[in-house]
């Protein structure tokens, strides 16, 4: 099944477009996780992260049908972190769910491939579960975000290696933070950079629709910019939305509603800090604090959940 297929037969299964985001930072978590590892080695804090993601997929495992591993918060604790990231993927996929490796990836077109190659398709083949080590993924993520400013032929490649293991990738059309606009706003040609990153998205998706016109080429739009999420649907009618920026960097349920295809599906929405540490919101602090750290993952899962359900 591809992954455009994947995605929206996930959300159709849980009802939800809610893309839960994985981004432990050490600060952040919760202290009975945290206290225990406090002061020790780069290989203590990527237990306690291992521990901490995987009991989250645990929590949100039925209730959304994505998550979305942050590699930095992983490659910041160096090798171990690496490894943890690689359980946590696994974990995922192993729950059901389906992987967004967000790296934001890309190089030249010959490195590109080595990208691809490491983050995107199945372990099979690497893992017990048989397969074709040639064409296995390390990583095992069903999709990875990728940067589109070394142009096409470095999106290319990532392509390929999506048609060759039914992966998916988003590429950073317009992305949420205050700045972004500074190259992607620019005008060339009497069009923004970032229509014109889009249209590029788009034909990359020509000939691979799935049966619902989706292709494996997805992009990323801030759910911070809720006009030119609207605008960027309709330039991209076959490419499934990756929009980030809800909950802590302002987004909220109206502003994304536009990313959503008449069937509800066609976008993943994400929340990192605003769900996996709910335990520090003060709506949730009081009934459940640090102890209680999973129920309040499960709450604001939960919250997020039907704010979307009742715009879409
Ligand atoms: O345009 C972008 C692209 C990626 N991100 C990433 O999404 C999450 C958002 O985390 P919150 O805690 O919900 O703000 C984080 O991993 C970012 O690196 C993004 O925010 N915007």
């Amino acid at each position: 099944m591809t992954f455009s297929t994947r995605i929206n037969e996930a959300i159709s299964r849980t009802g939800s477009v809610t893309c839960v985001g994985l981004d432990p930072r050490k600060a952040q978590l919760p202290s009975p996780l945290r206290d225990a590892v406090e002061g020790q080695s780069p290989d203590a804090w990527a237990a306690a992260y291992t521990q901490f993601c995987c009991e989250i997929v645990d929590v949100v495992k039925d209730l959304v049908p994505c998550v979305k591993p942050q590699a930095a918060f992983f490659e910041q604790l160096g090798p171990a972190g690496m490894v943890s990231l690689g359980e946590v993927i696994r974990y995922a996929s192993e729950a059901g769910l389906v992987v967004i490796t967000d790296g934001k990836r890309n190089d030249i077109g010959s490195t590109a491939t080595a990208y691809a190659d490491a983050y995107l398709g199945s372990r099979a083949g690497i893992s017990a579960a048989g397969g074709d080590p040639a064409t296995a993924s390390p990583w095992g993520s069903d999709s990875l975000t990728v940067s589109p400013y070394l142009g096409q032929d470095s999106l290319e490649p990532f392509v390929e290696v999506c048609d060759q293991r039914a992966a998916g990738i988003f590429v950073l059309v317009k992305t949420s933070n205050p700045g972004g606009g500074y190259l992607q706003d620019l005008e060339s040609d009497g069009k923004t950079i970032y229509r014109s990153v889009a249209e590029l998205v788009t034909q990359l998706n020509a000939g691979r629709l799935d049966p619902d016109g989706y292709g494996p080429v997805g992009a990323v739009v801030g759910a911070t910019y809720p006009e030119q999420l609207a605008e960027l649907r309709e330039a991209m009618p076959h490419s499934v939305l990756l929009v980030p920026g809800f909950g802590a960097q302002g987004g909220a349920a109206d502003d994304v509603k536009a990313a959503l295809d008449a069937s509800g599906r066609g976008a993943v929405i994400n929340s990192s800090r605003g769900i996996i540490f709910a335990h520090a919101r003060k709506e949730y602090a009081d009934t459940f604090g640090d102890a209680r750290w999973q129920d309040a993952v499960r709450a604001a899962t939960e919250d997020m959940n039907a704010q979307l359900g009742a715009v879409v």
